[in-house]
C-alpha cells in the first residue's frame, strides 16, 4: 500500500471505528464488520513504523494523563511495549532506551518486602514482580541484573507460596493461577527454583482445569484463556513438558476448548464461551497452541484444530489501529498491553516452535528455555514478507534469547543457599 492510499485507508476506517462503540457491540455486528475489513483487505501490510512510533511514547517517561489509571502497572507499561518493540523489529531498542529501564524498574523495587510493586513505594506484588524482571531481561542490563537481592526475592515468593499448592498475588491477596505463572517465570528467570516453591503446585492447576477443558482462574471458576495460558505455561516450568502436561491435564479436552476459541468468519479468538473475539487472545490462547504444537507436536498435527491464516488476517486486518498500535476489535483503541500480546501472536502464527526435553544446566534445572524454532511456510500464513515479526519464547512471552540470557547469567554465578 502506497503512504496515499494509507492515509484514505485510514480515513475510511476512523469513520466506520466512530460507528460502533463498546457497549453496542454484538457478536453479529463483529463478525460482520471483521467480515468486511478482512474482505477488503486493505490492512494486509503491517504497519511497523507506525506501532513503533505509538509504542514509543512510554519511553520518554512521559505517560498520557489517560494513563493514571494504571498507576500501580508502571512495570507493565515499560515490559509491554519493550517487547512488542523488540519482536516489531530489533533495532527498535536503542541503548538510551534499553539504559533506562534498569532505573525505572529498580524504583519499583519495594526493599522492605524483597520485590518488586506496581510503582515507588508501593506493595509487593506478583504481576508487578513478573512484569519488572520480563523488563530487566529486556534491558540486558548485567548491572542491574547483578543488583537483585535473589534470596530476598525467593523469601517473598515463598511468604506467597500457600498450603494449598497455589499462590496469593500479593501477601494476603487473592489466590489465582496467573500467581502461579508470574511466581513461576520470575523464580525461572532468576534461578531460584526449588522442590519447597514447587510443592504441591502442579496438582493445584491441575484442579483449575473445568469441566469445558479449558482453565479457570481458581479451582471451580469458568476457563478462562488468559488463565488457560498461565496454568499451561507454568506446568512447563514445573518439570519436563512432554511429561507434566498429559500427567495434569486432560489434553483431548484441552484442546477440544481451546479448538472452538477461534470464530468465522472473523477468524481471532474468544477468551471463553459466548464471548466476542479480542486480539488479546491471539497470544493468551495462541500462546497456549505454540506451547502444544512445540511439545505434544503429535497431538495438535491429527486434525485441523485451528486456522494460523485466519488468525493472522484478523490480527493484520481487524487489530491494527489506523492511529498506531494494536487494538481489541475494529471500534476498540489500541493500547500497550493489546499491542503487546496481539503482536506475539502474529509471531506466534508465523513460528513453529519445538521443544526439546533436555534439562539445562543449572542448579534447578528447569526445562522452560529449551525452545527452538523455525518460520512457518508462507503459503500457510505469511501473507506478505513485510509481516514477519520476531519469535518469542513461548513460555515466557520474550523475545526468542532474551529469558534464557537472564537466567544464564544468574546460573554462571554458581548454587545459592536457599
Ligand atoms: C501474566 C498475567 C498477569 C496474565 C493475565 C491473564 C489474563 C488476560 C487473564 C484474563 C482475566 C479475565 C477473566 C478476563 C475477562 O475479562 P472480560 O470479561 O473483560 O473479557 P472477555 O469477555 O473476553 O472474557
Ligand atoms: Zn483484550
Amino acid at each position: 500500500m502506497t503512504a496515499e492510499q494509507n492515509t484514505v485507508h485510514n480515513e475510511e476506517l476512523s469513520v466506520v471505528d466512530s460507528l460502533i462503540t463498546e457497549s453496542s457491540t454484538t457478536q453479529d455486528e463483529v463478525a460482520r464488520m471483521c467480515a468486511g475489513m478482512i474482505l477488503d483487505g486493505q490492512l494486509a501490510v503491517l504497519q511497523r513504523q507506525l506501532h513503533a512510533d505509538f509504542l514509543k511514547i512510554p519511553t520518554s517517561f512521559q505517560l498520557p494523563p489517560n494513563y493514571t489509571g494504571l498507576d500501580a502497572s508502571k512495570p507493565w507499561l515499560i515490559y509491554w511495549p519493550l517487547h512488542a518493540l523488540e519482536i516489531l523489529d530489533p533495532d527498535n531498542q536503542t541503548d538510551d532506551i534499553l539504559s533506562r529501564i534498569g532505573p525505572s524498574i529498580m524504583a519499583c523495587l519495594n526493599e522492605l518486602e524483597g520485590a518488586f510493586g506496581g510503582g515507588n513505594g508501593q506493595t509487593a506484588h506478583l504481576a508487578a514482580t513478573y512484569a519488572s524482571l520480563n523488563a530487566l531481561a529486556i534491558s540486558r542490563d548485567e548491572q542491574v541484573w547483578s543488583q537483585i537481592n535473589r534470596e530476598g526475592l525467593y523469601k517473598w515468593l515463598m511468604s506467597v507460596k500457600l498450603p494449598d499448592g497455589g499462590f496469593s498475588m500479593h501477601i494476603g491477596g487473592e489466590e489465582d493461577v496467573r500467581a502461579v505463572y508470574c511466581a513461576l517465570a520470575s523464580a525461572a528467570l532468576l534461578n531460584i527454583i526449588t522442590p519447597e516453591l514447587t510443592e504441591g503446585t502442579a496438582e493445584w492447576i491441575s484442579r483449575c482445569q473445568t469441566y469445558e477443558g479449558g482453565i479457570g482462574g481458581a479451582p471451580g471458576n469458568e476457563a478462562h484463556g488468559g488463565y488457560a495460558f498461565c496454568g499451561l505455561a507454568a506446568l512447563c516450568i514445573l518439570g519436563n513438558p512432554v511429561e507434566m502436561i498429559p500427567k495434569y491435564l486432560d489434553v483431548d479436552s484441552f484442546v477440544h476448548w481451546l479448538s472452538a476459541r477461534q470464530y468465522q468468519p472473523e477468524g481471532g479468538f474468544s477468551g471463553r464461551t459466548n464471548k466476542l473475539v479480542d486480539g488479546c487472545y491471539s497470544w493468551w490462547v495462541g500462546g497456549c497452541w505454540s506451547i502444544l504444537e512445540g511439545v505434544l507436536p503429535w497431538i495438535t498435527s491429527k486434525d485441523v484444530l485451528w486456522s494460523k491464516a485466519d488468525l493472522q488476517k484478523y490480527i493484520l486486518y481487524c487489530c491494527q489501529s489506523p492511529r498506531g498500535g494494536l487494538r481489541d476489535k475494529p471500534g476498540k483503541s489500541s493500547d500497550f498491553y493489546h499491542s503487546c500480546y496481539v503482536l506475539s501472536g502474529l509471531s506466534e502464527v508465523q513460528h513453529r516452535y519445538s521443544f526439546r526435553p533436555k534439562l539445562r544446566e543449572s542448579k534447578s534445572g528447569e526445562w522452560s528455555f529449551m525452545w527452538t524454532y523455525e518460520l512457518e511456510s508462507p503459503d500457510i500464513v505469511i501473507i506478505d514478507e513485510q509481516n514477519v515479526v520476531g519469535p518469542l519464547n513461548p513460555v515466557h512471552v520474550l523475545p526468542a534469547g532474551v529469558g534464557e540470557r537472564m537466567h544464564d547469567f544468574y546460573a554462571a554465578l554458581g548454587t545459592l543457599e536457599l
